[in-house]
């Protein structure tokens, strides 16, 4: 279930069902009756619906659930952006099935029907929106965001680009959305994220057998991708066994950030922690660290030689290390060595000058290498690849093209984060609260990458897991959190994990909407939503 397919990948899953025998009219019914279902399951009965249509297959899905919250009682007033004899397909059978009214909609006739409406079902354009909104689908889009009605969107909130998550113009804001077999890039991506309220996904009856055909490469970040190379402790572990992370710490006054990183790596699960630092820092360290280890060194020479031990197998540069010349030749001595390596904050930005002189050392190198930048790193070392510099392009595409060019694992941090592979693939994580927007919760995040690293797990699922553990310490430190509180909320989520991998796998994959049969809400309704109580699941 943690596929996610672009509004082009969607169409071709649909297409392939309808070509194996499945009318796209009855997918048309499943997809208004799961709308219906999440209508009522949130508006009890008595309440006014306002269903918006547009004039494409979206607005065919809210000529279905209008249908079908009539049948149910619920008074129900419909309006037609367009006009109505211009419909087609699928559409135009579901438009003649609806036996009520069809009102015109335009920007100042939805103000009165707004103001009447208990609840706006926004059916005007999913996966087909093609442009800009503008004129009257724009102020009816405007309308309906200004009136503060809740809004439950059939497949995305209109306005919303599936494949990016970006506005197009303007976007409604839903309070639900109603995806249909698979979420999209553009309900996890920012901002289309913020538009989209509590994602149901529902089964629509397309057969998972069309995702082989398809090969969609992205993913949404869950432990499912990672959690088979994240074994429990075992009986038999010794430290060693576990890996010896390493971490740089910065100069005298700025050992805080690698002390943050090097605890997370620790509690991570790496065997041995040591922060690695120059002599003066280092005795400043000492003053803080109990478990972590700590060793001085001179230069890049000595830095080089307490990587020569071969047990030493992961390594954590950059936060707080200094930009320049120094941390350059420490990078250079760390891609030098075969342990895996994480890069991150300053040994990023060393290179802002000449990317290239860093990407030729990450290329073709055995071990993995992680880079951790936020935007504004991002934009430094891939600078045609920046968000201002790329239009439409999104983020996991920018993440992919970044991880090609470099052969490294790109984690493209933010609310949003992705993370790439140099071979495709990516996945975007939804778990991470805002709270994260901290100082140091970006050092604790390479700390954790690094701690995986040390364990073993290859670079992408390292990263890939480092993320979504960070997300959920801060779920769990909750509000008012520093980054100094992430680390220890790492025992109960990676205790969680641990008794929920030994568990069999006992639920069947989950089926939000059941297709046909009684009406009301199902068993499970929500799959994948902001409100899970296990966001990305297992599944
Ligand atoms: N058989 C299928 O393909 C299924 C499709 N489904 C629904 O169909 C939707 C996709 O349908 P469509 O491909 O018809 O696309 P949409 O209905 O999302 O939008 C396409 C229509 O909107 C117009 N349009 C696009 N951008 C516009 C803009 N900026 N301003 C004004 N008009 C604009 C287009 O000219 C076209 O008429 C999905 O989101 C989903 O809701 C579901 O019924 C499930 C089955
Ligand atoms: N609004 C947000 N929602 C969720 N996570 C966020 C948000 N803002 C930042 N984060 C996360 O917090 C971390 C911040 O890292 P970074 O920007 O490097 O900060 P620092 O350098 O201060 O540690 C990243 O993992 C990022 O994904
Ligand atoms: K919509």
């Amino acid at each position: 279930m943690n596929e996610l397919l672009t509004p082009a990948e969607m169409s071709r899953a649909d297409r392939l069902t309808i070509d194996a025998g499945t009318p796209g009219i009855r997918l048309m019914e499943r997809a208004g009756r799961a709308v219906a279902d999440a209508t009522a399951f949130r508006h009890v009965l008595g309440t006014r619906v306002l269903v918006l249509c547009g004039p494409g297959n979206n607005g065919g899905d809210g000529f279905v659930a209008a249908r079908i919250l009539a049948e149910r009682g619920y008074a129900v007033r419909l309006a037609l952006l367009g006009d109505r004899s211009r419909l087609s397909g699928d559409a135009a059978l579901a438009a003649a099935a609806w036996r009520g009214a069809t009102e015109p909609l335009d920007g100042d006739g939805v103000v009165p029907m707004l103001a009447q409406a208990g609840v706006v079902v926004d059916a005007l354009f999913g996966a087909g929106l093609a442009r800009t909104l503008e004129g009257e689908a724009r102020r009816v889009v405007e309308a309906v965001d200004r009136s503060g009605r809740p809004v439950v969107a059939v497949d995305l909130p209109s306005g919303i680009d599936g494949r990016t998550g970006a506005v197009c113009g303007a976007a409604l804001h839903a309070q639900t959305t109603v995806t249909f077999f698979r979420r999209k890039p553009g309900h996890l991506l920012m901002p289309g994220r913020a538009h989209c309220g509590t994602v149901i996904t529902a089964d629509i009856g397309i057969p998972d057998w069309t995702l082989r055909e398809i090969g969609p490469a992205l993913r949404q970040n869950c432990p499912a991708l990672w959690l088979d190379r994240l074994p429990a402790p075992r009986l038999g572990d010794h430290k060693y066994s576990r890996g010896h992370a390493l971490v740089l710490s910065g100069p005298a006054l700025r050992t805080g950030a690698a002390r943050l990183s090097a605890e997370a790596a620790l509690r991570a699960g790496a065997g041995l922690v040591t922060l690695v630092a120059p002599e003066a820092a280092a005795a400043i360290a000492a003053t803080h660290l109990t478990a972590v280890m700590i060793e001085a060194f001179a230069d890049a020479a000595g830095f080089a030689a307490l990587l020569a031990d071969p047990r030493r197998n992961a390594v954590v540069l950059g936060p707080a290390a200094g930009v320049g010349e120094g941390t350059r030749a420490l990078v250079a001595a760390a891609l030098a060595g075969r342990a895996g390596l994480v890069l991150d904050a300053d040994a990023l930005t060393s290179f802002a000058d000449a990317p290239e002189t860093l990407f030729d050392r990450v290329r073709g190198r055995p071990a993995p290498v992680i880079l951790t930048p936020h935007e504004g790193e991002f934009a430094r070392l891939f600078p045609d690849l920046a968000e201002r510099a790329v239009g439409d392009r999104p983020k996991t595409e920018r993440a992919v093209a970044a991880a090609r060019r470099s052969g490294a694992i790109v984690v493209l941090k933010g609310t949003d984060t992705v993370v790439a592979a140099p071979d495709g693939r990516a996945a975007i994580n939804d778990n991470a609260p805002p709270d994260l927007a901290t100082a140091g919760s970006g050092d604790v995040l390479a700390g954790i990458a690094g701690g995986l690293l040390a364990r073993g797990l290859p670079g992408y699922e390292a990263a890939a897991a480092a993320v979504w553990l960070h997300g959920e310490c801060g779920r769990r430190a909750g509000p008012g959190l520093i980054a100094e509180d992430l680390a220890a909320e790492l025992k109960p989520v990676l205790a969680d994990l641990y008794r929920r991998a030994a568990l069999p796998p006992a639920e069947p994959p989950p089926v939000a909407i059941r297709q046909e049969g009684p009406t009301l809400p199902p068993r499970r309704l929500l799959v994948g939503s902001q409100d899970e109580d296990e966001p990305g699941g297992t599944d």
